[in-house]
């Protein structure tokens, strides 16, 4: 078993609706982004998921919420724009990409610094 992962980053603003405290308020976060695909066997080549492969799928993502007001997004306009609705959110446009006989998306985490942040494995029946 292979878990292979490349990291990335985007920028962000957002607000959390009803949260008691600051961060209700506008502020932004320049997030980390560690997505993880899960390979049974390799290729020819020896690789599970080749990473420029890997990447492709993920830039195409991220740059759908890079540098926006995520609660601006159709994604976020009722979903609070948390950290773990962006792991889903992740989740949710990429595992399609990332479903193959040989791999599947395994993981996302999302972290908002280097000491907090989350890991989304997909939904509980997945
Ligand atoms: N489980 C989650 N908790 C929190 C999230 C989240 O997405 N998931 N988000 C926030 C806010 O985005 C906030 O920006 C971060 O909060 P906090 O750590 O309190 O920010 P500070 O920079 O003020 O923290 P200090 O470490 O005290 O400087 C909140 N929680
Ligand atoms: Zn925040």
């Amino acid at each position: 078993m292979y878990d292979i992962f490349v990291k990335t980053h985007f920028a962000g603003a957002h607000h959390l609706r009803d949260y008691p405290g600051d961060c209700e308020k506008p502020h932004g976060h320049n997030w980390k982004v560690k997505v993880t695909v899960r390979a049974a066997k390799l290729d020819h080549l020896g690789m599970g998921i080749d990473f420029t492969i890997l990447k492709k799928h993920v830039k195409e993502v991220i740059d759908t919420i890079d540098h926006c007001d995520l609660n601006e997004h159709e994604a976020f306009r009722v979903l609070n724009p948390s950290s773990e609705h962006i792991a889903q959110y992740l989740f949710e446009n990429l595992a399609d990409k990332l479903c193959h006989e040989r791999y599947f998306l395994y993981s996302i985490e999302v972290s908002e610094t280097d000491n907090q942040g989350l890991i989304y494995f997909g939904p509980e029946n997945n």
